[in-house]
């Protein structure tokens, strides 16, 4: 994120400083008479004026070496400081206040995530005005005293604002996050039985077999249960179903295996890299779980606990996700015509 962020704002800042040293470079060509009025000290001027050619490049390399940031910030405000000195100290030129509260407030802000550089390029720029106050009074002046306290509360308070704004951005952004992943879930799972719903089961049967990952599915269907809520209530029914969808989960071995529900009280399992033999294991283990789990179904002509019929379909070259779930629901309609509580594949 640091870097995102610089990458955006380091733009911003060399560029700051890069127009306002070509304000003062150009500064004959903008300004009547510059240097020859106000300027007493001229033997200054060509040190300034390197000075301002040395920010230009450094900004500029600001932007091309990302390994050097801190001895170039540290650089360009040196050069400022400097600069900012003698506009105060031997010219007495007020604009050197707005131009340094400008160039730190930028690098307050440009500088916000990245603590080092920003410290790198406050501290000589700061410092350098109650320096100049210093030399040019000779003690410490209550005027300049009351600029550099403006100019440290315009800091503070501009990175205060800043810190506010970030943490409600924050903060926003992780509300999105957890909202987002509350309508992933309710998009891709099922209510009743926290499994993949339809949709779920559907895309990751689209990406298996776009991978050419060979799987094996099993889809099933819970015995009787029109009769399983005739007799004990369609509440019961949806407990049952949640039961169900629980044994399901745990027959399953790998946390890449998928458990949905289809529709209905029917199921579908997808268990990746399996073949025909391991997807019967399993479906072995679906039915002698349910038999453990022993759920009561008083209505059933085919045990006294809930069971399931299963259909088991492999993945093959040129299968589509449609032709295996019908491979996979013929096989469970076998499965009930032989009797229930069984598999076939
Ligand atoms: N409680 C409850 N029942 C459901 C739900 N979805 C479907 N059902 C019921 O499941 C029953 C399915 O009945 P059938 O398709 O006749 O199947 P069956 O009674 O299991 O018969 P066989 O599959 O042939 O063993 C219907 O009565 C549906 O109302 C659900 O979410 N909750």
């Amino acid at each position: 994120m640091v870097r995102q962020a610089l990458s955006q704002s380091l733009p911003w800042l060399a560029f700051v400083n890069i127009s306002f040293a070509l304000l003062i470079a150009l500064r004959d060509q903008l300004f009547d008479q510059f240097d020859t009025s106000l300027l007493t000290h001229q033997a200054l001027i060509p040190i300034i004026e390197t000075g301002i050619y040395l920010i230009i490049a450094a900004s500029l390399f600001l932007l091309l070496i990302k390994g050097m940031r801190l001895v170039l910030l540290t650089l360009i405000s040196l050069i400022w400081a400097l600069c900012g000195y003698c506009f105060v100290v031997y010219w007495q030129l007020p604009f050197a206040y707005p131009l340094g509260i400008i160039l730190l407030l930028t690098a307050t802000a440009a500088l916000y995530f990245y603590p080092a550089g920003l410290l790198c390029y406050l501290l000589p720029l700061w410092l350098a005005i109650p320096v100049a106050s210093f030399q040019l009074n000779q003690s410490i002046n209550h005027r300049f005293a009351i600029i550099w306290l403006i100019f440290t509360l315009i800091l503070l308070y501009g990175r205060y604002i800043l810190l506010r704004w970030f943490n409600e951005a924050w903060l926003r952004y992780e509300q999105n996050q957890l909202l987002i992943s509350r309508l992933d879930l309710l998009a891709h799972q099922d209510a009743l039985t926290a499994t993949a719903n339809r949709r779920a089961l559907e895309q990751h049967l689209a990406q298996a077999i776009s991978q050419q990952r060979p799987f094996s599915l099993i889809m099933l269907d819970v015995d009787y249960f029109k009769r399983y809520n005739d007799t004990y209530g369609h509440q019961a029914g949806d407990a049952c179903l949640a039961a169900v969808a629980a044994v399901l989960k745990d027959a399953v071995r790998t946390p890449e295996d998928v458990v949905g529900r289809y529709g209905g009280e029917e199921f579908v399992v997808m268990l990746l890299d399996a073949t025909t033999a391991q997807a019967e294991s399993v479906a072995e283990r679906i039915q002698q779980q349910l038999q453990q789990r022993g759920l009561e179904h008083a209505a059933s002509d085919v045990a006294t606990h809930v069971t399931v019929s299963q259909g088991i379909a492999s993945a093959a070259p040129g299968v589509s996700a449609e032709q295996l779930i019908t491979q996979a629901d013929q096989a469970l309609y076998r499965a009930k015509q032989r009797g229930r509580n069984r598999w076939v594949s």
